[in-house]
């Protein structure tokens, strides 16, 4: 069993929304094939995989140094045991052959893109769902046949008032989504707790509700705004400051009574393990979104979940950040509390399979091997753009 080609190439996901670090105007992702020469139903086994929103395509590092590192690896170091399998484990101690520990930067991006496509054609060669797997391999052989999902959303955009955010927040409770997101911090406080009233209007409490600040305040900020707030009662206060200033966490964790979350850009097991020993979050009422797909994978969030297990957490305080179909896979093989949405934005990477109606505030899996994206046809089409040109170069 071996990798015989792996192609990569970045796409657009760019547009004009902003939350209150970054627009997205130049925001695109890496989207990868990994082909192997194992055939099921007459055809190569080729996994998909692609990085998150909110960094950058990592083309550089996947084409300069990761892809070929994967390609010049033997069979006996990319195979389990068995050989019946890829083995996602070996692929990553082959990919982080040679680097540092430490100073993470976006190579976890790349591994977590190759990682995605890994996971996808291991699932593909035992001809399961994903999930399935996840849960006869790593979890305790249940799943959770449906998970809670949020509606992302509530960006600043230009022209946008409190009509049209309402608007926006109605159309998701339409669609069957029970609990919203929307950005805070990018404006002055007033103009921000009146946005956060109109959208506790239309979702009738606080507790379908959650507001993030991506990173943006400092500590006094995050104290004042949170006193503002309080009353809410939100879901959560979610990435209130820089993702790495343990000590603003742990003195707003102090001072702040309600629920808080982040985690969406720490990128490795070390930086979860000093957001749990040092930032005074509380096993109890927070919530972690470390998002696989960009750091470093699926088999680096398997040693996060191990670690959170030894600290007294449970990996139902986790919802990944990124809406995708990778992290839905986890949630309920390995029993998370649930997963993002993007039903508005970043398309076609957010939301998941066609047909699948949001119930209530939760969404069903389909039963088709792999993660699932030739159950949404707009990724699909996408990410069979990658083989398309695979098989031009085979012709030339
Ligand atoms: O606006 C973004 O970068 C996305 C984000 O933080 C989230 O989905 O939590
Ligand atoms: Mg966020």
């Amino acid at each position: 069993m071996k990798i015989v080609s792996i192609k990569e190439k970045a796409v657009p996901i760019s547009s004009n929304i902003s939350n209150a670090f970054i627009d997205f105007s130049k925001m695109n992702a890496s989207i990868v094939a990994v082909e192997t020469d194992v055939v099921r139903n007459g055809k190569h086994v080729v996994g998909y995989g692609f990085n998150s929103n909110g960094r950058y395509a990592p083309s550089g590092l996947l084409k300069e140094r990761f892809i070929p590192r994967l390609l010049e690896a033997s069979p006996e170091e990319i195979v389990n045991d068995t050989g019946t399998n890829l083995s996602p484990e070996k692929i990553h101690q082959v990919l982080m052959n040679n680097e540092k520990p430490g100073g993470h930067g976006e190579r976890t991006v790349a591994v977590g893109t190759l990682d995605m496509a890994v996971w996808d054609a291991v699932a593909k060669i035992e001809d399961v769902p994903l999930y399935k797997f996840l849960a006869d391999q790593y979890g305790d052989g249940t799943i959770d046949e449906k998970v809670f999902v949020y509606a992302a959303g509530g960006y600043y955009h230009p022209n946008k008032g409190l009509p049209e955010l309402q608007d926006e927040m109605k159309s998701y409770l339409d669609m069957g989504y029970s609990k919203v997101k929307m950005k805070v911090g990018g404006v002055p406080l007033e103009e921000d707790l009146k946005r956060i009233e109109a959208v506790i209007d239309v979702v009738g409490s606080g507790q379908n509700l959650m507001i993030d600040v991506n990173g943006r305040f400092n500590l006094e900020e995050a104290i004042h705004f949170g006193e503002a707030i309080k009353d809410y009662n939100l879901f959560w206060y979610e990435e209130v400051g820089d993702p790495l200033d343990y000590h603003l966490q742990a003195e707003l964790s102090k001072v702040y009574p309600n629920a808080i979350a982040t985690g969406e850009n720490l990128f490795s097991v070390q930086d979860a393990t000093n957001l749990i020993r040092y930032a005074g979050m509380n096993p109890k009422t927070d919530f972690l979104q470390f998002d696989c797909a960009l750091s470093y994978g699926l088999v680096e969030y398997m040693k996060i979940l191990k670690m959170l297990e030894e600290n007294g957490w449970s990996s139902r305080n986790c919802i990944p950040h990124g809406g995708h179909q990778m992290s839905l896979n986890i949630a309920a093989g390995l029993k998370l509390y649930g997963n993002e949405s993007y039903p508005g934005v970043f398309q076609p990477f957010g939301g998941f399979a066609d047909g699948y109606a949001i119930d209530n505030g939760y969404v069903g899996l389909p039963d088709v091997p792999g993660i699932g994206f030739e159950a949404k046809e707009d990724l699909y089409q996408l990410l069979k753009t990658l083989n398309l040109e695979q098989k031009k170069a085979y012709i030339n």
